[in-house]
């Protein structure tokens, strides 16, 4: 999948940006494209009300961050639970409507997930970066934030609201720009989640410098659906260079029952991100723990 970038804001200096941009004329081909071209409105206003050498020198006061990997390279039960704190999707609409982000990341944690990952996109997701630092707040585990990162602005931000670790999507992101937000994503000693669809996307990333930990992506962008079966043949033509490779695999998207789970950690996945099928749960860590229980 490409999804094309529209020109940033003039007040960003254009040569320092690694991109290639194409300025599309049409409509967004998919949700991806979509999202990403609002993203670029968004950042625009966070810097407005935030400068980065603010945000920077706000940062130096943060608690350090939490180790999202060793969670879950540790927890004995495989695949390990990364549990996402969902209130709604592009695929689904509002999924939740009594959406207590606070009171769901507490019962995920009591339920078993080694991680969380919390959405902070707003338009797309209604997601907020407050919801990321009041469960910062209240549960021990790492915390992803779910988020489409294109400058390194955000993975600050994102620091800042009590991340340990963030979403970097090969499909949005040029080889230059991933290999660049890997080394700073090192530098403020968190972990990239980097997250592939296809395996043309996983190929790229391997051939990157410091990837230890990826997702592959269940969900077809273009029309919604969802195929375990992704993860699947993506592993079976790469299991033994990202076993050779110490990286960790997470299946993410469309996992709802056990058999689910069984199914991509027999294909080499030894975490699960699972959003939809737990948050509209009645109590979605009950449901959690039933999930894993032998
Ligand atoms: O969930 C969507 O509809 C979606 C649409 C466009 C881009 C990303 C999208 N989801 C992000 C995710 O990766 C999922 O929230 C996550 O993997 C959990 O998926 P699920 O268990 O199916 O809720």
């Amino acid at each position: 999948m490409e999804i094309r970038r529209r020109p940033p804001n003039p007040s960003i200096a254009v040569e320092e940006l690694r991109y290639q941009i194409k300025t599309p004329n049409s409509e967004p081909a998919n949700i991806l494209e979509e999202i990403i071209w609002h993203k670029e409105t968004e950042v625009d206003q966070l810097r407005e009300k935030l400068p980065l050498s603010e945000l920077q020198r706000k940062l130096k006061d943060a608690p350090a961050p939490k180790d999202f990997l060793a969670a879950l390279r540790n927890n004995p039960k495989k695949p390990a639970v990364i549990a996402e704190v969902k209130k709604a999707s592009p695929s689904k609409g509002v999924i939740r409507e009594d959406f207590d982000p606070v009171a769901i990341a507490k019962s995920y944690q009591s339920g078993g997930a080694s991680c969380l990952s919390v959405l902070t996109d707003t338009k797309f997701f209604q997601g907020s970066f407050q919801y990321l630092a009041q469960i910062r707040e209240v549960v021990d585990i790492p915390l992803l934030c779910k988020d489409f990162i294109i400058y390194p602005y955000q993975m600050q931000w994102a620091r800042l609201h009590g991340a340990d670790a963030v979403l970097l999507i090969a499909a949005v992101l040029s080889d230059q720009d991933l290999q660049y937000f890997l080394k700073i994503v090192k530098a403020l000693g968190m972990t990239a989640l980097i997250e592939v669809h296809t395996l043309a996307e996983l190929d790229r990333v391997l051939n990157l410098d410091g990837a230890t930990l990826i997702g592959i992506n269940n969900r077809n962008l273009k029309d919604f659906s969802v195929d375990l079966k992704t993860t699947e043949d993506i592993l079976q033509a790469r299991l033994t260079t990202l076993s050779a490779r110490n990286i960790t695999v997470v299946s993410e998207s469309g996992l709802y029952t056990a058999e689910d789970l069984a199914r991509v950690g027999k294909a080499g996945a030894s975490a699960v991100l699972i959003g939809e099928s737990l948050v509209k749960q009645p109590d979605p860590g009950q449901a959690l723990a039933q999930l894993i229980q032998d």
